[in-house]
């Protein structure tokens, strides 16, 4: 007879012990740009409060996704196949790779907005001003953050990262994450789906609490600001390896540091490895995730401030659109700024 090895518990609770930074974005300077460049380099994720986001703009987005996620598949599928833009189930990227959820992924600018509502509501303006509305808010506490990085940093041009996000031909993106309730293990059990009796009970609920539904990845872009209601699923790498579940607060942003970012500041900061699991709740989880881009024209390359003698430039120079190029190409999971390392191995 074959014994059963038991799951890695993808979940495992020591991981809780570790305390995600909190940044008060009302707090006085210099503190807060410190506070912000520390957890930036410690982590490459923080939550922030007190940011300024009106609960109006977050509620009016929650309830379209809520309603667009409720509808017949059939319908949903009008606004796909997301390639990469629109209505997107299970497929993740060009290259094969797959997750439990269904999304929406949108260009950010209120033009490609008004396109794409057409497709995904009935009442496309109203789609339209939510989404706006919730991008412009977001946009601001990101390029605020961005703007205290580059004080934190000591960069002299305050701005510099910032106007990267502002430009109007910037290549910013939301996407509204949906993935499915966890069917209890008692459910699975009846259908007959994931119950196996060699199994002890604890790897029967770690086997059906273990699922992925966004495979792990770093964030291409310059920064992240995502927000997810009270269901938990977002798990974050530490430099030691180790994965941390996120506590989910529905009223709260997280930041993650993304590739460019980590360009930018010559590799200062990291861009964190992060995935989202399925979680053990009867409610489906919904994370909205603005992704602050470049316009697809600029050069990315490290801030002068950033080089010195004993940090050399770590990085290639490229475009934006280069960077795109290449990791449309590759698959979720790799670390696709390597290719642009000037030497590898740092
Ligand atoms: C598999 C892929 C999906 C992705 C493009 C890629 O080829 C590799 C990176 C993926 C990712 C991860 C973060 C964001 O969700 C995303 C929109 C992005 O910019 O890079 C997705 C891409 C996607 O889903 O189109
Ligand atoms: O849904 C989440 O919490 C994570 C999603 C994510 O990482 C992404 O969309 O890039
Ligand atoms: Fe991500």
């Amino acid at each position: 007879m074959v014994v059963p090895t038991s799951t890695p518990n993808l979940w495992s609770r020591k991981t809780r012990a570790v305390g995600i930074p909190t940044i008060d974005l009302s707090l006085p300077r210099p503190e807060l740009s410190e506070a912000i460049v520390k957890a930036c380099e410690e982590f490459g994720f923080f939550k922030v409060i007190n940011h300024g986001v009106p609960r109006d703009a977050v509620l009016r987005l929650e309830e379209e996704g809520v309603e667009f996620f409720n509808k017949p598949s059939e319908q949903k599928h009008r606004a796909g196949p997301a390639m990469p833009f629109g209505y997107g189930c299970k497929n993740i990227g060009p290259n094969g790779d797959m997750g439990e959820l269904e999304y929406l992924l949108l260009q950010s600018d209120a033009m490609s907005v008004t396109e794409r509502s057409k497709t995904i509501s009935e009442d496309p303006a109203k789609f339209s001003s939510a989404v706006n509305k919730y991008v412009g808010a977001v946009r601001e506490v990101a390029g605020e953050i961005l703007d205290l990085v580059c004080e934190g940093l000591g960069i002299s041009d305050r701005t510099a990262f910032s106007r990267l996000i502002r430009d109007v031909h910037s290549d910013s993106l939301l996407r509204i994450n949906h993935y499915p309730p966890s069917s209890s293990v008692v459910r699975a059990g009846k259908k007959g789906a994931t119950w196996d009796p060699h199994l002890k009970l604890v790897d029967q609920l770690t086997r059906s609490h273990n699922r992925i539904g966004f495979g792990e990845h770093s964030d291409p872009q310059i920064l992240t600001i995502l927000r997810s209601n009270d269901v938990e699923g977002l798990q974050i790498c530490l430099a030691d390896g180790l994965w941390i579940t996120v506590p989910p607060d529905p009223r709260e942003f997280f930041v993650i540091v993304g590739d460019i970012l980590e360009v930018l500041t010559n590799g200062r900061f990291t861009s964190v490895r992060h995935r989202a699991m399925l979680s053990n709740s009867r409610k489906p989880r919904m994370s909205t995730v603005y992704f602050g881009a470049p316009p697809l024209n600029s050069w990315i390359v490290s801030r002068p401030e950033m080089v010195l003698p004993e940090r050399p430039n770590r990085y290639k120079p490229f475009t934006w659109g280069e960077y795109k190029k290449a990791l449309y190409s590759l698959r979720l999971a790799d670390t696709r700024l390597d290719l642009f390392k000037v030497q590898k191995d740092f």
